[in-house]
């Protein structure tokens, strides 16, 4: 099994919905994501030959992914989270708000950009999201990359 790994990193604040604790506070992470592409195979003629994928496939799309992420503030679409929006809006700066339709955790964030990078057309077996250097989830569906 070939297993391709290519990571991304963004600056991303978030608000977690109902969270008792410090984490209650608007704040942020220095977000680490890693996208697995895996294969038994590798392609045998013309340009990817030897190849899995083009790095420059998955890092494209990767881009992407973080161009939504970067600099963004995420909270989630549901009535505590529209109203922290809408005071934000408010005031005199125009803060560069990302609504989404689940709470940010890391969880909810590996499952969303997974499908995201399946959507750019990315064989992707597995995401990984990093919140800190110490603490990450991954996602896949179906068998692990390794599996
Ligand atoms: N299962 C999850 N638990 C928590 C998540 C999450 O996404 N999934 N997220 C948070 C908060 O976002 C929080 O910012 C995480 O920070 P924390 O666990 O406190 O990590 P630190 O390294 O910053 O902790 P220190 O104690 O300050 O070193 C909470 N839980
Ligand atoms: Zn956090």
């Amino acid at each position: 099994m070939f297993i391709l790994k290519s990571e991304i990193q963004f600056d991303t604040a978030h608000f977690l919905s109902g969270y008792t604790g410090k984490c209650a506070n608007l704040h942020g992470h220095r977000y680490r994501v890693i996208a697995k592409v895996a294969s038994n195979t590798l392609h045998t003629d013309g340009q990817l030959r030897g190849m899995v994928e083009d790095f420059g496939t998955i890092k494209q799309a990767l881009k992407k992914i973080e161009k939504l992420f970067d600099h963004k503030l995420l909270i989630e679409n549901n009535d505590e989270g529209r109203e922290v929006a809408r005071q934000l809006k408010e005031g005199p700066t125009d803060f560069d708000l990302y609504m989404v339709p689940y709470r940010p955790t890391a969880e909810e964030m590996s499952r969303h950009i997974y499908q995201l990078i399946k959507e750019m057309g990315v064989q992707v077996c597995e995401v990984e999201v990093f919140e800190t250097p110490a603490n990450s989830c991954s996602y896949s569906e179906g068998p692990v990359c390794s599996e």
